[in-house]
């Protein structure tokens, strides 16, 4: 075995992330084999990250490996599914040196212990590009009450589940070099895992990544529905908050919170009572499209959210 070497890296940094879990077969084997459990679904999710796209090439690679995980985290917690294991590919570029990739193994080996969260397999490529990866996560939801995006019907309430642009804002501050609580949010966003047990009451959830005006419009585009949204009832940080008593025009500042990414918080369509931790921002109407309404106007809107070319 070359030391340093695809197998050696497997061996020795990426086999003790399996947290011992026998579906992952001590990673020797051409796939993991994983047994049903009764009386629960499977919610399967999966989302890639590109340096220089989705995190700053000089982000520090604990913390892009963390990023990796809690951004399908945040997917699985939009479902209500409770973190299962975790399959992992990577594309160095070539040259990766051993010391990057232990600092890398030790951000996975991190939020592996924090969210208990086993490695189950993957798969490690080179690449003549930047850094590139793929996690795909599974997740148990009991069976049947899983949160789907086609849930929503007209009269329910959209909900958020906490502020909407700090990461957005932590981005813009992180590309400018200043460090900060916005800063670290974006390197390291916090997947709502904590607020499972509401999350479950909901109709209809999507977790908030291309932005709350895009993913409340995916939740609405599935349930065949229109979503208004009140801008001016949205959840801000006081960071957020002190931003926008800066700009010249609120409603377009609004707009820019409200597209930007990178939140991370859930979106949801609750029937009757909001439950803990969620904030009433509208409302879901027959139709189709986002509405979006602020200072009582109705808001013309071009963007929605992030889209990949
Ligand atoms: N390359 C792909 N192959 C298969 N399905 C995909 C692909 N890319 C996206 N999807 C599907 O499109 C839907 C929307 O994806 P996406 O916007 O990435 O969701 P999310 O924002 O929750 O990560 C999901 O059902 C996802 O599985
Ligand atoms: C360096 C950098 N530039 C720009 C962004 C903004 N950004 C890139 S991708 C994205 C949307 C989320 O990524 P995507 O791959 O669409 O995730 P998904 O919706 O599939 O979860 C955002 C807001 C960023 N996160 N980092
Ligand atoms: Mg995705
Ligand atoms: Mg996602
Ligand atoms: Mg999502």
């Amino acid at each position: 075995m070359t030391p340093g070497g695809e197998f050696d890296w497997i061996e020795r940094l990426l086999r003790p992330l399996t947290r011992g879990a026998p579906e992952a077969l001590d990673l020797l084997d051409d796939a993991a084999v994983l047994p049903s459990r009764p009386g629960f679904d499977l919610a399967v999710t999966k989302d890639a990250m590109v340096a220089g796209v989705h995190f700053l090439p000089d982000d520090p690679p604990d913390l892009v490996a963390r990023k990796l995980l809690r951004v399908n985290l945040s997917d699985l917690a939009a479902k209500g599914a409770e973190p299962y294991g975790a399959f992992l590919a990577i594309a160095w570029p070539a040259g990766t040196d051993w010391a990057f990739k232990e600092i890398f193994v030790r951000g996975l080996a991190q939020d592996g212990e924090a969210y208990r969260l086993p490695l189950l397999g993957g798969d490690t490529v080179s690449t003549p590009g930047p850094l590139t990866l793929s996690a795909t996560l599974l997740g148990w939801v009991p069976a049947g009450e899983a949160v789907l995006r086609r849930g929503a019907q007209p009269g329910d309430v959209l909900a958020v589940s906490g502020p909407i642009g700090d990461g957005w804002l932590g981005l813009d501050d992180a590309k400018r070099g200043l460090e900060g609580r916005l800063a670290d949010l974006y390197r390291l966003p916090e997947p709502r895992l904590d607020l499972l047990s509401s999350i479950r009451k909901a109709a209809a959830a999507a977790d908030i990544s291309d932005g709350l005006l895009a993913d409340a419009g995916h939740i609405a585009k599935a349930s065949g529905c229109a979503v208004r949204i009140e801008l001016d009832r949205t959840p801000l940080s006081s960071e957020a908050a002190a931003w926008l008593a800066a700009q010249p025009d609120r409603t377009q500042a609004l707009l820019q919170l409200a597209t930007g990414g990178d939140d991370y918080q859930v979106a949801a369509a609750f029937r009757g009572a909001v439950p803990e931790g969620f904030t009433a921002i509208g409302a879901f109407e027959a139709g189709r499209g986002v509405h979006v309404v602020a200072g009582g106007a109705a808001v013309a809107v071009d963007r929605l959210g992030w889209s990949h070319a």
